[in-house]
């Protein structure tokens, strides 16, 4: 089953830039965004580009490039980026590598995603800044702490989900560039998700689009399944219904239960989320028309 590389990215090194460009398709795109690049004297240490359609269709591409002095040049070629962009009707986005997006992971009780991300993060094989982690539930603060994170928990009932999303509010918004919910079992407000204004990345416990919602492994194993699998999709405030980041199955039978389709699921949900992670903090995730292009 082939799949973008694990990690195409070059190491996050100083003054290499990215730079993701959206734009409708016709010819001479790559040539007026690479000789720019070449006119400010950067090196393209990778390009990838994908047309939605040779017809009419629309042109995305990711650049990664080694520039002397990134810092300093950059206001002279984001000039010139905007003067481009005028001429193709282009969208552009351009990062540094060396500033890692800061994040936030909310969690419930399941603990197998979180820890997979912060042994990840802890190794030095995700680049992203883990400021924090929340939850529902007290559960897992001492796990947290071990990490040297700050834990905040932030119950929510029925009756004080309001209270409950003002106080994630409060931790999250202008705090954070990426919100990332390990098996976060709280559905989150349009109003929320407006206010936090930052994209968040949920990992659902099935093959999306089967089994939306709670308890997906029990309906599957009513439903006699031969394979599990989980989704990393972005959130939006329709439940489990945004892009499509990352998935994977397993193969299972008429031998397993309900837990052990949990147990092979596990693993399938920790390794989903991990890459969808990894291919966000590396720029990689282009939403398109509801769906989700990996450069
Ligand atoms: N606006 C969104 N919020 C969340 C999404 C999403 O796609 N959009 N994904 C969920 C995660 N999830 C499945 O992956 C999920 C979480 C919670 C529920 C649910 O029914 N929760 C109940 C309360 C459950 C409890 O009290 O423990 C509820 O919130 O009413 C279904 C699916 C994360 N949030």
């Amino acid at each position: 089953m082939s799949q973008p590389a694990a990690s195409a990215s070059p190491p996050a090194v100083a003054d290499v830039g990215r730079l993701l460009v959206r734009c409708p398709d016709r010819p001479g795109i790559v040539a007026a965004v690479s000789g720019l690049l070449h006119a400010h004297g950067a090196n393209i240490a990778q390009s990838d580009q994908y047309s939605t359609s040779l017809e009419g269709g629309t042109f995305l591409m990711r650049v990664v490039f080694h520039l002397e002095e990134l810092g300093a040049r950059r206001p002279a070629l984001e000039a010139e980026l905007a003067e481009v962009a005028d001429r193709y009707a282009m969208r552009w986005t351009l990062h540094d590598a060396a500033v890692p997006k800061r994040a936030a992971i909310l969690v419930s009780r399941e603990d197998h995603c979180l820890m997979d991300l912060l042994w990840r993060h802890r190794r030095g094989e995700l680049d992203l800044d883990v400021r924090l982690v929340a939850s529902n539930h007290p559960d897992l603060g001492e796990d947290v702490g071990a990490f040297g994170l700050p834990f905040h928990h932030v119950p929510v009932t029925p009756g004080t989900k309001p209270q409950a999303e003002e106080r994630l509010l409060e931790l999250l918004a202008g705090e954070v560039d990426v919100v990332i919910l390990a098996r976060y079992m709280q559905i989150l407000s349009g109003d929320l998700l407006t206010r936090l204004g930052v994209p968040v990345i949920n990992i659902h416990h099935s093959f999306l689009p089967a089994f939306v919602g709670a308890n997906p492994y029990a309906r599957a194993r009513d439903r006699g399944v031969k394979l599990v699998g989980a989704t990393a999709h972005y959130v939006t405030e329709e439940l489990d219904a945004g892009p499509i980041i990352e998935q994977d199955v397993a193969r299972v039978s008429h031998r397993d239960d309900v837990p052990a389709l949990v147990a092979v699921g596990r693993d399938i949900e920790r390794t989903v989320l991990a890459r969808a992670v990894a291919w966000h903090a590396a720029d990689r995730v282009i939403v398109h028309d509801g769906t989700t292009v990996v450069l």
